[in-house]
């Protein structure tokens, strides 16, 4: 089924080459192709680079890489040896393609860089490339490259119009691409990515996959629009086509545009290629840079998420806008032509937009509680299989002993109060047993599997769950996506149309499904620990990990989660819950495991353990909360 979004796309594309096939029927001046077929290379780019950068939030410095190693690759074979140009087109995919997972592999799996440093590994790539072309004579050795022109059928009209429809169709296909990604599971892992990377691998993501997969898609479509860039300019040289303005372009354009939708680099190119084109038109070629750097500075301080965000909140003003400043100048015919009209109407659109438009409201509706009367009874369970088993696990942080041979055994249905003071070593013993960290030695099995060594999103899939002390949802998501995206990623995968009424069945479990379109950050501390709590079981796990769940709330409030905390226990997950409050855990557990300095302190039913001298030495003498 074709979504609007996606028969829009069509639309626009099929629009847009019957201009270029009737070009000269309608009398459309060579200049304005020339000048589509640079917005559509602009497009091609901005949107390689933010499959990568603006999906998953890895800001790459590197697109002139792409750009360099596909036109090189046309002009080299294409011009110095003969080779047809589209067959050059495949090999400029698979060069790149090889590129970007080359890249990956350092970045993703050698090093785990992110932020800076993989910007920096990133702007390095193309710089040292630039070299090798600089020095070796086969490829340029400071030549240049005159690339022919391709022969096509005379279907496709003139040399122009045929570089044009070329240009056209790998921007369509750039786009639809995104387009598809958006859509997809792998979009929405993208945007988990982004929003907290590992919390999304603890919750069933498969990063490293889908980062690969990013930036093969990235880099294969960037070197083909580099290599029709190389027929688009003719002649290659180093620093056409390494050139170091390439990505701040391009970046400037997606973050003008919004990183996070598929049309924001569309958006922003166009209005970056037209201004440009306008300032050239005027001389102001030297303010293009000066324009460029103002514009994303304002961008990043007043609408950092984007043209599209604001264009879609305030639809018709903006296209009034549009309307009412280029159709006046035209019916006026005060000053300049049919593009200056058109760029004015476009920025005073922009501007509007962004002043008047704004992100969604988020929710600041008061937390629904789970009435008193539902709290279900707490039954005697009967001792189930073993679902989590520590054997001689210690954890070292260089010379600090974190946890020094802790042997544990959980079996199912137990609700587990993990306790100790301050550096104990329970949130370290949460981080081993989800994966986020590896033991220095033991051996930890989950339902008789051994998880020791195992990525964290496969111990998800076993059936691991946790919530983080401090609540880490994924921002850029409503409360119902949030939930909704554990689903997709947990044990019994749905895809997000199908997870959505599930989400929203979970979340009125917690008593939040009141809040299902608000987005995280309208929440309170307490509706963010449910929402932890919500978006945890509804990966299905055996054991859920709650790491101070009650931490920072009121009483009013720590009652509320006590009773949703039951509930889940009710449902039939064991957990394992780090808590200080002795008195909630007294009533609330079956069992009681004190750690201290690293060790097991006491295993046991809670009063037993809460009555234990050694515990009251080392533990209750420092605390005051029970
Ligand atoms: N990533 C790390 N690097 C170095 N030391 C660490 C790291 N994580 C934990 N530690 C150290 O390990 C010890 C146990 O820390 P941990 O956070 O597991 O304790 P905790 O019982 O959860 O404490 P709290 O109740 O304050 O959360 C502490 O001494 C802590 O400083």
């Amino acid at each position: 089924m074709i979504r609007r979004g996606g028969a829009g796309l069509l639309v626009a594309f099929l629009l847009l080459a019957a201009v270029g096939v009737l070009s000269d029927q309608l009398g459309l001046p060579s200049f304005y192709l020339i000048l589509l077929g640079s917005i559509c290379f602009w497009i091609a780019q901005a949107t390689s680079w933010n499959i990568l950068s603006g999906y998953s939030g890895y800001f790459s410095f590197g697109q002139a890489a792409y750009v360099g190693v596909g036109a090189y690759t046309t002009a080299v074979l294409s011009g110095r040896h003969g080779v047809d140009f589209f067959l050059t087109v495949p090999l400029a995919a698979v060069l790149c393609g090889l590129l970007a997972l080359g890249v990956g592999a350092v970045a993703f799996r050698l090093g785990s860089l992110r932020g800076e440093i993989f910007a920096l590994l990133t702007l390095a790539v193309p710089f040292i490339l630039a070299a090798f072309a600089r020095i070796n004579r086969s490829i340029d050795g400071g030549q240049g490259n005159t690339v022919p022109i391709p022969e096509l059928p005379d279907v496709f009209g003139s040399p122009q119009q045929s570089q044009y429809l070329l240009a056209l169709s790998i921007a369509a296909i750039a786009v639809a691409a995104a387009y598809a990604i958006q859509h997809s599971r792998t979009g929405s892992a993208l945007a988990a990515i982004r929003d907290a990377e590992d919390v999304a691998e603890v919750m069933g993501v498969a990063t490293f996959r889908y980062k690969m997969l990013a930036m093969l898609i990235s880099g294969v479509l960037g070197g083909v629009a580099g290599s029709v860039y190389a027929i688009q300019i003719g002649f290659v040289t180093v620093e056409s086509v390494f050139n170091l303005t390439i990505p701040l372009f391009v970046i400037v354009m997606a973050v003008l545009g919004g990183r996070t939708h598929w049309l924001g680099p569309v958006i922003g190119a166009v209005l970056i290629v037209t201004l440009q084109d306008r300032l050239s038109s005027y001389g102001l070629d030297a303010w293009n840079s000066i324009i460029l750097g103002a514009i994303l500075a304002l961008l990043v301080a007043l609408a950092p998420d984007g043209l599209y965000a604001r264009l879609r909140a305030r639809p018709y003003v903006a296209l009034g806008a549009l309307v009412v400043v280029s159709g006046g100048l035209a019916a006026l015919n005060v000053w300049g032509e049919l593009l200056d009209w058109l760029v004015a109407g476009m920025l005073v659109a922009g501007v509007l937009a962004i002043v008047l438009g704004s992100r969604p409201a988020s929710s600041k509706a008061a937390t629904g509680s789970i009435p008193a009367e539902d709290e279900p009874k707490m039954e005697p369970r009967q001792p189930g299989a073993m679902l989590i088993e520590c054997r001689q696990v210690a954890r070292y942080f260089g010379g600090v002993h974190a946890l020094e041979d802790v042997t544990l055994d959980i079996p199912a249905g137990e609700l587990v109060g993990l306790v100790g003071p301050n550096g104990s070593g329970k949130t370290t013993l949460v981080n081993l047993l989800s994966g986020a960290s590896r033991p220095t030695r033991g051996v930890i099995r989950l339902d008789g599997r051994d998880i020791t060594r195992m990525a964290p999103h496969r111990i998800a899939h076993v059936g691991m769950a946790r919530t983080y002390q401090i609540p880490r949802p994924y921002d850029s998501m409503t409360v119902r996506d949030n939930v909704a995206m554990a689903i997709m990623f947990g044990r019994e995968p749905l895809s997000l149309n199908r997870a959505r009424p599930v989400a929203e069945r979970h979340l009125a479990t917690v008593a939040l499904d009141h809040l299902a379109d608000a987005y995280p950050a309208g929440l309170n501390l307490h509706q963010r620990q449910l929402l932890e709590m919500a978006r945890a079981v509804a990966s299905n796990p055996k054991v859920l990990l709650l790491d101070e769940a009650l931490a920072g709330l009121n009483p009013a409030e720590i009652d509320n989660a006590v009773r949703v905390v039951r509930r889940i226990h009710e449902s039939g997950i064991t957990i394992v819950i780090v808590e200080h409050l002795l008195r909630v855990l007294n009533q609330l557990a079956t069992r009681l495991v004190v750690l201290d300095r690293g060790t097991l302190l006491a295993d046991g039913a809670p009063q037993a353990v809460l009555n234990d001298p050694a515990v009251i030495r080392a533990y209750l003498g420092r605390q005051a909360h029970v």
